[in-house]
């Protein structure tokens, strides 16, 4: 099964009762983008009871989304992987409500789904200190955000002109983990957004992308409080389209629209 969310695609893998040895070199296989299937990661569609990194949510959430990203690491989180996954939920009968929660490796996010588009309560992002990227011979400087995965902001005046064809190299004091880098620029208003930017990503485990869902977390948490707010809604427009983000005091909504593109039998 293939999916999408603005362009952040991944392939879909049922394996209700976790049988299938997912490992690191048959992710990277299936996301091969010549020799594969090709995606940006691999969302396994596990029960919680079956899986041993969401076994503790299995009585709150029957399904646990086990993201891969294209190299094979694990990550915690992917806001554009769960709306995804709760699209494949639904479009497929295995859950028969509109709202309902989703185990995480980031803990519990609940999902609202809508023909047209799905929103996820994400983890509520959380801005931390100033750090440095370099992209082959320029720096660039950002703020830390976490999401339930590592994020690092970079303010530039225009986002098209940032080479991201090679990988940064990160303080490893301040993301041992490595992490997510985001470039981010202002853009004109937009009706019913606070503010609105444009933003490119170079995603930890699977290069550029055209869409980062907890990306667009990060960017919205960061540009809300250079702004003198803490709360707010941001439109964020990616390469793959528009991601809305809205945070609360108690709460960040990531809303966009989530596709089921394909389904079929992958045979590497
Ligand atoms: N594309 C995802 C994020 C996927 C995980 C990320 N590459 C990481 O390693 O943290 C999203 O939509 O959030």
């Amino acid at each position: 099964m293939k999916g999408h969310g603005t362009g952040n695609d991944f392939v879909v893998l049922p394996d209700p009762d976790g049988e299938i040895e997912l490992t690191p070199q048959l992710v990277a296989t299936l996301c091969a983008r010549h020799f594969g299937v090709g995606a940006d990661g691999v969302l396994r569609v596990v029960r919680s009871a079956k899986h041993p990194d969401a076994v503790r949510y299995a009585e709150d959430a029957e399904w646990f989304m086990d993201y891969h990203n294209a190299d094979g690491s694990l990550a915690e989180m992917c806001g554009n992987g769960v709306r995804v996954f709760a699209r494949y939920l639904t479009s497929y009968g295995l859950v028969d409500a509109a709202r309902f929660p989703i185990a995480t490796r980031a803990g519990l996010v609940t999902v609202e789904v809508r023909p047209s588009e799905i929103s996820a309560e994400m983890p509520q992002p959380t801005v931390g200190g100033e750090s440095v990227a370099r992209f082959g011979d320029r720096d660039y400087a950002g703020t830390s955000a976490d999401v339930g995965n590592p994020h690092l902001v970079c303010p530039v005046d225009d986002v098209s002109t940032v080479d991201l064809s090679e990988p940064p190299i990160l303080d490893a004091s301040v993301f041992p983990e490595s992490a997510n880098v985001e470039f981010v620029a202002s853009a004109e208003p937009v009706p019913d957004a606070d503010l609105h930017v444009r933003m490119r990503v170079y995603e930890r485990g699977s290069a550029e992308t055209l869409s980062c869902g907890t990306g667009a977390c990060a960017v919205a948490a960061v540009v809300l409080r250079t702004a003198g707010r803490e709360t707010g809604t941001v439109a964020v427009d990616l390469p793959g389209g528009r991601l809305t983000v809205t945070i609360a005091p108690d709460r960040c909504l990531l809303t966009g629209p989530a596709l089921i593109v394909a389904t079929g039998d992958a045979l590497v």
